[in-house]
């Protein structure tokens, strides 16, 4: 499908604005998670498909770059790296395996997702209005257009001059925090799943066109693609149900309320917070729906190029095993954070490298058979 065709599929079904999209008629017989799947994986993919096929390495456009401004840049670069080792140190690691272009691009994305979560997250969290969130996207257009605004706005102004990279992410990412504003419960996993796409399944689709897909990969770009946003969406599940305790305390329930009351439970029982067979069951169910998610992503990682795969793997794995930690916890998040210990994490990263060994196969059924 062309690009074009993608684009005018997407504005006919409203979903390039996200206000529209979130009030499509109920009579729509698709989930918004089966749309987001239809429409801005198949966006996202055709975008990149023909520069990403052509070398392991991603074409990385040539600097242009204005007498006087490249130390800047790579000080930018720097501090973005700086960052990102800070806040997220096995993940900075990672990134030190792949190639020095994408390593950059990773840091500058990282950082622009991290501040992003800092409006709504952060110590100035409560000064944050829909109006800051509106000015911050403008932002976001601004140095998509070559107008960064700031010295870590520059750095993914350029990553985004130089990969194949899409603003719509991006500004979905923003969407997220919006919605976190004006919402603290989610009826349905439905609509759970919209916020987890806004805030986290993004963050696959930034991803990709940097990592590359390999080659030598036989599956289509729409499948990794799919991975890449399940791995998103599972990443935050995790996230969710490692927080229970600490949402609950700012008054925010991230668990579908018609699945809390089939289970017998409601707000009620999380902010009285004790740990009962009935949530113990409850749990269970949304840790195996998280880890569902996990196993999606799981057949993407290998199709990545070569040197992506062991940072993707290694995150991948970590962030698996606190399901475990929930469990070996006897599942109560209400007070008991659930972490993987240092050396359990050590572990991890000989088993993610060796992962990141395979290489995505070269037989052609084979691939189709774990196109998801
Ligand atoms: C084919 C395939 C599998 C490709 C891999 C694609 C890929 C690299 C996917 C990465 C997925 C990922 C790391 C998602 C992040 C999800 C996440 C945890 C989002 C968090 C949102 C808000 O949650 P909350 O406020 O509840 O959480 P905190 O309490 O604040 O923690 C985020 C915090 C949004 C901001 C996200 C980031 C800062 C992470 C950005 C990460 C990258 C750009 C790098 C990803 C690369 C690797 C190698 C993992
Ligand atoms: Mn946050």
């Amino acid at each position: 499908m062309s690009v074009a065709l993608i684009w005018v599929v997407c504005n006919r079904f409203g979903f390039l604005e996200t206000t529209k999209f979130e009030t499509l008629s109920k009579s729509r017989t698709l989930l918004r998670s089966e749309r987001i799947k239809n429409l801005v994986v198949l966006k996202q993919a055709a975008l990149v498909k023909e520069q990403m096929r052509e070398k392991e390495d991603v074409e990385v456009k040539p600097d242009v770059v204005l007498p006087g401004t490249l130390g800047l840049l790579s000080e930018a670069y720097d501090r973005c790296g700086e960052v990102c080792a800070e806040y997220a140190k096995t993940f900075y690691l990672g990134t030190l395996l792949m190639t020095p272009e994408r390593r950059k691009a990773i840091w500058a994305i990282y950082v622009w997702c991290r501040r992003t979560d800092e409006l709504v997250d952060g110590p100035n969290a409560s000064h944050i209005t829909p109006k800051a969130l509106d000015r911050w996207e403008s932002r976001l257009e601004d140095l998509f257009n070559g107008r960064p605004f700031d010295m870590l706005d520059a750095a993914l102004s350029d990553t985004v001059s130089k990969f194949p990279v899409d603003i719509q992410p991006f500004k979905d990412m923003i969407e997220g925090m919006r919605m976190d504003l004006r919402k603290s419960r989610y009826k349905t996993f439905d609509e759970l799943y919209l916020y987890c796409y806004y805030v986290a399944g993004t963050v696959g689709l930034m991803s990709v066109p940097i990592m590359g897909i390999a080659p030598e990969s036989r599956a289509s770009t729409e499948s990794v693609y799919n991975a890449a946003l399940a791995l998103g969406i599972a990443n935050q599940l995790t996230n969710i149900l490692r927080d229970v305790g600490e949402d609950a305390r700012r008054g925010r329930v991230y668990l579908p309320q018609d699945e809390l009351a089939q289970a017998g439970l409601s707000d009620e029982d999380i902010f009285a917070g004790k740990v009962t067979d009935k949530w113990r069951n409850f749990m269970k169910k949304q840790i195996k729906r998280a880890r569902a998610f996990f196993d999606e992503a799981q057949q993407g990682v290998t199709q990545l190029s070569s040197a992506s795969r062991w940072p993707v793997w290694a995150s991948l794995l970590l962030y698996r095993q606190i399901l475990d930690e929930i469990e070996a916890n006897d599942y109560n998040n209400f007070t008991r954070r659930a972490y993987v210990s240092k050396p359990k994490k050590l572990v991890s990263l000989p088993v993610a490298y060796a992962k990141s060994l395979v290489p995505p196969s070269r037989n052609a059924a084979l691939s189709k058979a774990i196109d998801l």
